[in-house]
C-alpha cells in the first residue's frame, strides 16, 4: 500500500456502496490480504496498490451509501471525498469499476428512485461517464443469483443501457470474487485498456 497517491499515469479506480465485496475483489486483483466482512465503512482514504497482472495503479476508494453506525455527516463527507478524487485525476484514470451487489442491487436502486433522489450507484455511473472515463459495473456476489440474465436485463435497463445486457459485456461484468471468477471484469477492463492505447496510437498520425 502507498501512503499517497503514487506519481503513475494509468490508474483503475474501485467504487461502490458498502459491503459489496470491494476488499474481497480487491485480494484477487491484487493478492494482498484485506480486511473483509468486518465493520462497513472502514476504509476512509484512498488505497493504492498494483495490479499484479498489468502496468497500472489500482486504487480502492472508500465505500458510500449506507453503513451502519456511521453518521450521515461522515457517510456525506466520503462520498464528496469520492467524488473529488475522481474529478481530480479523470485524466489519468483509465477506468472506473464500479462494484454492485448482483443479488440487492436492483432492490436498492429501486428504494432509491424518485422525483428529487437519484440512487448512489446510477449516479456513479452517469458521473463516470460524464467525465469520460469509461465504467465498467462489476456485478459481483453472482453465485447467489439464480435468474441471472433477467437480473442483468434488468440492471441495464436501470442504467439506461437498452437489453439484452449481453450486448454490453464490456460495461456489465457479472463475477463472483469470492469464488474468484472474475474472469468478465478483466476481460472488461482490458478491453478499455486496449481502446485507449490504440486511441493514443492513432494521435501520433
Ligand atoms: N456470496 C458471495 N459473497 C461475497 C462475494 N464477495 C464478497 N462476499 C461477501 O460479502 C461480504 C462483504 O465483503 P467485503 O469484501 O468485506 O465487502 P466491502 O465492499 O469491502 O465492504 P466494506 O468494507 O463495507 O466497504 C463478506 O461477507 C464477503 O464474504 C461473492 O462473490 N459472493
Amino acid at each position: 500500500m502507498f501512503e499517497t497517491r503514487p506519481d503513475r499515469d494509468a490508474e483503475v479506480v474501485l467504487v461502490g456502496r458498502s459491503n459489496v465485496g470491494k476488499s474481497t475483489l480487491m485480494r484477487e486483483l491484487t493478492g494482498h490480504s484485506f480486511e473483509t466482512g468486518g465493520s462497513p465503512g472502514v476504509t476512509t482514504e484512498p488505497n493504492h496498490y498494483d495490479w499484479t497482472s498489468e502496468d497500472f495503479l489500482i486504487t480502492d476508494l472508500p465505500g458510500f451509501g449506507f453503513m451502519s453506525g456511521v453518521p450521515e455527516d461522515v457517510r456525506e463527507r466520503i462520498k464528496t471525498d469520492v467524488v473529488r478524487y475522481i474529478e481530480e485525476n479523470a485524466g489519468k484514470i483509465l477506468v472506473g469499476v464500479l462494484v454492485v451487489d448482483g443479488k440487492a442491487v436492483i432492490d436498492i436502486i429501486d428504494r432509491h428512485s424518485g422525483e428529487r433522489e437519484v440512487p448512489h450507484d446510477v449516479e456513479m455511473f452517469g458521473f463516470l461517464q460524464e467525465l469520460g472515463i469509461p465504467a465498467v459495473v462489476a456485478v459481483n456476489k453472482m453465485d447467489k443469483v439464480d435468474d441471472r440474465d433477467e437480473r442483468l436485463d434488468e440492471l441495464a435497463e436501470r442504467l439506461g443501457l437498452y437489453p439484452p445486457w449481453q450486448q454490453f459485456d464490456e460495461t456489465l461484468a457479472p463475477i463472483s470474487a469470492k469464488r474468484g471468477s472474475i474472469g468478465p471484469l478483466e476481460a472488461a477492463v482490458r478491453h478499455h485498456l486496449h481502446e485507449q492505447q490504440r486511441d493514443d496510437l492513432f494521435k501520433f498520425f
